[in-house]
């Protein structure tokens, strides 16, 4: 898998010149985005870093269709996607089909009426498929008979992650994009979480794109990562080599600040100034 563009017939994902600026009060425009171009294989999974600012969530936002570009396009399975939703109801689910979200708060997307066996079949309705797949989805994620029967405001912050995954695939999406969708779980539910949606992709081919601050989590689920400051893509390659050899200073000065044996704090907060 490359991080270029690519239009092989192996990139499921193929992001091309994306681009989003918002207006600055007064005059001028922040350009939040410049540029951004890489590709993802089926079962493959990116990372996407950097610092709070530094433009992740305007890139995922762009990917699903929640912010519309300036410019460059996006396409999944050889198909652009079109900036706006279609108004046809049957186009608009296809689409819905082809990139799905999980955000860092389930809360904000769950239902907190519904119970999590009722939210899979709600979505699994709308996409005609059979409700029963309900049941093996809540498996699939590691949630019980228990969690099928509560509501969210009764699962711990792990168990909500993995109804919003469920929910997620219940679309069978090509390609799943987690926007710091572990960043607010204990260390031992994140690699819980992550390696849950190893497995996954590893089973259905669904290629994954993680937005993440934090380098630890993409190291262990990324095959490549891309590195973003202040809108621009600063780095971008094969997990393993861009962290072990990082041609970039920003990159070094995020490795710099990941708290490690033998780690210096006094070291990386004067490096970061
Ligand atoms: N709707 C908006 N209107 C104006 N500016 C925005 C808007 N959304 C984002 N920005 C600005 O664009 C830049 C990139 O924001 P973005 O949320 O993409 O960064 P991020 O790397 O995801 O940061 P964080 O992890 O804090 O969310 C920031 O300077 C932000 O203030």
């Amino acid at each position: 898998m490359s991080t270029e563009p690519r239009n092989g017939p192996d990139a499921l994902l193929v992001v091309d010149g994306l681009r989003k600026t918002y207006p600055l009060p007064g005059r001028g425009r922040l350009t939040a985005a410049d540029d951004v171009s890489f590709s993802v294989a089926p079962g493959g999974s990116l990372g996407i870093v950097g610092e709070s600012g530094s433009g992740k969530t305007t890139v995922a936002r762009m990917l699903v269709g929640l912010v519309r570009p300036d410019a460059g396009t996006v396409t999944v399975d050889g198909r652009p996607r079109s900036p706006r939703p279609p108004r046809r109801r049957q186009a608009r689910l296809a689409r819905a089909r082809e990139v799905q979200m999980v955000f860092q708060d389930p809360y904000i997307s769950l239902d907190p009426r519904l119970t999590a066996a009722q939210c899979l079949r709600t979505t699994l309705r709308l996409h005609g498929r059979d409700e029963a797949t309900a049941v093996r989805l809540l498996e699939r994620v590691g949630l019980g008979e228990r969690e099928a029967d509560a509501r969210p405001r009764q699962l711990s912050g792990g168990q909500r992650q993995r109804l919003a995954i469920a929910r997620a695939l219940a679309v069978q999406p090509r390609v799943l994009v987690l926007d710091e969708a572990v960043a607010a779980l204990d260390v031992s539910i994140q690699a819980q979480i992550l390696q849950l949606l190893d497995t996954i992709r590893r089973d259905t081919g669904v290629a994954l794109v993680f937005v993440s601050h934090d380098l630890a989590v993409v190291q262990h689920v990324t095959d490549d990562v891309l590195v973003m400051h202040r809108g621009s893509v600063v780095e971008q390659g094969p997990t393993q080599r861009v962290l072990a050899e990082p041609a970039h200073d920003y990159t070094r000065l995020l490795l710099a600040a990941v708290p490690r044996e033998g780690w210096d704090p006094e070291g990386a907060v004067p490096a970061r100034a």
